[in-house]
């Protein structure tokens, strides 16, 4: 067992909240309303910027030059592939960069983003990498379960590939397997069960953002 297998198992319900949460559900059946998938995407494009900074809180954290690698590849994966496909997806369900540029965050989206970017600087990188695993490794779960079920026509189907896709697959599986080389490093008895706090919170706040979607879908486009 991994370190992503024990905190996955320690955060019970709040994992599987995450990953069986009901706007995942009617994404992977289809049935999840255009205009919840577009407030999604719209925060989205918000939160991947702060994603991008956490990364970047990362690269100054570490202290050794494999760590420094791995947080400089995530980044460079974020801004230089995930945002542009992001952006493209966005035009292509009618947003705009222009309206993306002027959204504001959501309540949730901050929430998220910044209880991360807080573990980072008030912890170690260690804290840092299990705040930001629902994120990184959760979404490769997430698509790896909803791809088998995606036909040709799935309106969904670009994001799902997106990320059931091998490059994004790839990039999880290097994210799990660092977060395991630090936990060798840093992982302690008495740190354990602080880090499955952190991984749990991390796991509500990405439900969270996926009941944003339901409740408050775009009003515009
Ligand atoms: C909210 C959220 N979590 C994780 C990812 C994966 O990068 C994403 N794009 N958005």
């Amino acid at each position: 067992m991994d370190l992503f297998d024990h905190l996955t198992a320690t955060a019970g319900s709040h994992w599987t909240g995450y990953i069986d949460h009901e706007f995942v559900r009617r994404m992977g059946d289809g049935s999840l309303p255009a205009p919840a998938f577009r407030r999604y995407l719209e925060q989205d494009y918000l939160f991947l910027i702060q994603f991008a900074r956490a990364n970047a809180l990362a690269v100054y954290k570490s202290r050794t030059l494999d760590d420094m690698r791995a947080a400089h590849t995530a980044l460079g994966a974020i801004l230089d592939v995930e945002l542009s496909l992001h952006v493209r997806l966005c035009a292509g369900w009618g947003l705009s960069s222009a309206a993306l540029e002027a959204a504001e965050e959501h309540p949730a989206t901050l929430a998220y983003t910044r209880y991360v970017l807080d573990c980072g600087q008030g912890g170690d990188l260690l804290d840092l990498h299990v705040a930001l695993a629902p994120c990184v490794i959760g979404y490769a779960v997430i698509a790896r379960r909803l791809a088998p079920s995606c036909g040709a026509s799935h309106p969904y189907r670009d994001w799902i590939m997106e990320y059931a896709g091998d490059a994004y697959q790839s990039v999880a599986m290097r994210a799990r397997a660092h977060l395991d080389r630090l936990a060798q490093r840093h992982l302690t008895q008495e740190r354990a069960g602080e880090l499955e706090k952190i991984f749990a919170t991390a796991c509500r706040l990405e439900s969270d953002f996926w009941q944003m979607g339901l409740d408050e879908p775009a009003s515009h486009a």
